[in-house]
């Protein structure tokens, strides 16, 4: 399988095309307004227009109730939902039923104790993003900058697909690809000059090292 780079915290016409040229796979668009990424639902429909399906548009929400979700896919009409809240088992079946869109659950991860929610959320979720566990104190539950133990995830055994998130960058993102064997990469701050502002340049160096890491892991497959 082929591996998924998402670009997360998108936010201006300028950067979302350099990652779209650089080979993003999916780009993420943040609604939550404690996020230095938050997007305005009009900001989310310009930015959606402009990825003319040259990659999986994925809207990223926190504990969103039904009137926001539906206000998204009004703006946005996004490819994929990332829940990346407390969401329940039973409100994932409950938005997957409403909005029938792949949906993708945050799993914060600290300690291995973090991973015991994985059968319930595997059961309806459509992919899982293993992120690092917030602090207490967070203003938000992820685009952080910070990983969590990638070997935490070794000797995972999951049917679904999984992308690994968490302070990557372009000098860790091949080591946590090949500790974790995810299938997928996501980065927000890894690729920031400062909170929020994307960096062209640093984009591109992430999906290049990416891209280059998931070659190697292929050449040594086939030996
Ligand atoms: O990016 C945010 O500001 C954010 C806010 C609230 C919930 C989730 C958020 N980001 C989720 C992502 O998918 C990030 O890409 C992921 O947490 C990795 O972030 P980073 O460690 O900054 O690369």
């Amino acid at each position: 399988m082929s591996l998924l780079v998402k670009i997360c915290g998108l936010s201006t016409p300028e950067t979302l095309e350099v990652a779209l040229e650089a080979g993003a796979d999916m780009v993420g668009f943040v609604f939550f307004p404690p996020s230095p990424r938050h997007l305005s639902l009009d900001a989310g429909r310009e930015l959606g227009r402009q990825v003319k399906r040259r990659a999986l548009k994925v809207a990223l929400t926190v504990d969103a109730d039904d009137a926001a979700l539906d206000n998204i896919m009004d703006a946005l009409s996004p490819d994929i939902l990332q829940l990346h809240g407390k969401e329940s088992v039973a409100r994932l079946r409950d938005i997957k039923q409403r909005f029938g869109r792949p949906v993708m659950k945050a799993v914060p991860v600290a300690t291995s104790a973090d991973l015991a929610v994985l059968p319930g959320y595997a059961a309806v979720a459509d992919r899982i993003l293993f992120d690092a566990r917030a602090p207490k104190d967070a203003t938000r539950p992820g685009g952080l900058g910070a990983p969590f133990d990638w070997h935490l995830l070794e000797n995972l055994d999951l049917i679904l697909p999984y992308m690994v998130s968490g302070g990557l960058h372009a000098d860790n993102v091949a080591e946590a690809l090949r500790v974790t064997g995810a299938s997928g990469v996501d980065v927000s701050s890894g690729i920031e000059s400062a909170p929020g502002v994307k960096d062209p340049e640093m984009i591109k160096a992430f999906i290049r090292a990416a891209r280059a890491s998931q070659d190697t892991s292929q050449e040594l497959s086939v030996r």
